[in-house]
């Protein structure tokens, strides 16, 4: 990088890839990814190898989130590198499969990009799903779509938690992008979110092949939701949930909870306060994937994050 410009030259994106069907029962993903691979013509671009891909088939097949295992948790370094025997969880042998074709993960044969395709049942709209804050490659690339969305928003949810991060099927590539869009029932299509989906995806496509082409993209800032804490039901001795989401919490995603305001509503109608100190943003309400997961929101902050310019590397 030189330091008098601050422009990092960093290297093209010559082969992306786009997943629908990590989780089997999203279904704009899936549908998207199967409309892709039987005509490719939407999402070619000049110079750029798009591979469409149904990443975990048999979860597809019987729409349901995972066979064994959630495949995106799967991609751990201890997964990646088991030995191929037999009896392994079926997500674990597919992330071992993926891996191989798109990664392998944190080298420089890994893909460029990829685009994980996720729909919730959380009323989130459009949200982009960020690994690193310090990727600028991603950051230019969330602030060209956020900016060709508008009128429409795009947030962004960046999760670097410590704890709370998980090891992604996206995470095989050098640039890893989640694509959430909700709200969508499990197994059911929505047009509306079908349309945003593939709408963010020409966007995401269109920055790359003007990143590739030599086009340089100016000192940015990026407004983030960076994850903080994991909120869970109130439960019984046994495990059982003893509240729901508060209606005035329900469908609020991205919007301030302040201490004092109502989180939970117990059966037998309690109504249970946020008590934190500081105001947060949650999302993930109420996501249906994650009442196994022991988990009824995400807290997040605000955070702007700045990125240098960036053009390609001249060779
Ligand atoms: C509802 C859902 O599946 N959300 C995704 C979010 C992500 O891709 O990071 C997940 O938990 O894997
Ligand atoms: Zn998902």
């Amino acid at each position: 990088m030189s330091s008098r410009t601050n422009i990092s030259c960093l290297q093209e994106a010559k082969r992306v890839a786009i997943f629908g069907g990590t989780h089997g029962n999203e279904m704009s993903g899936i549908t998207l990814v199967n409309m892709w691979i039987q005509n490719s013509a939407e999402i070619e671009r000049n110079g750029l190898v798009v591979k469409p891909f149904i990443s975990n088939p048999r979860a597809v097949e019987k729409c349901t989130r995972y066979i064994d295992t959630d495949l995106n948790r799967a991609f751990t370094p201890e997964n990646l590198s088991a030995p191929d025997v037999e009896g392994l969880p079926y997500e674990v042998q597919r992330a071992k499969e993926i891996n191989r074709m798109f990664g392998p993960k944190g080298s420089s044969d890994a893909y460029d990009a990829i685009f994980d395709l996720h729909n919730t049942t959380s009323n989130m709209g459009s949200t982009l799903i960020l690994e690193s804050s310090t990727d600028l490659f991603n950051l230019q690339m969330v602030h060209y779509i956020k900016k060709a969305m508008v009128p429409h928003t795009c947030s962004v949810l960046l999760n670097e938690h410590p704890q709370l991060k998980y090891s992604t099927t996206r995470s095989v590539a050098k640039h890893p992008i989640g694509l959430e869009v909700g709200p969508q029932p499990q197994g059911v299509l929505r047009s509306n979110v079908f349309e945003s989906m593939r709408t963010i995806l020409k966007h995401a496509l269109d920055f790359i092949e003007l990143f590739n082409s030599g086009v340089e993209f100016p000192p940015c800032t990026v407004d983030v939701f960076r994850v903080q804490e994991r909120m869970d039901y109130p439960r019984d001795t046994n495990g059982n949930i003893t509240a729901m989401v508060h209606p005035h919490l329900q469908d609020c995603d991205w919007e301030p909870l302040n201490r004092g305001d109502p989180m939970f509503l117990t059966f037998d109608g309690r109504t249970v306060l946020y008590e934190g100190a500081n105001t947060v943003y949650p999302t993930f309400i109420n996501e249906a994937a994650y009442y196994e997961k022991q988990q009824a929101f995400m807290t997040t902050c605000r955070e702007i994050l700045a990125a240098y310019a960036i053009r390609k590397a001249c060779k």
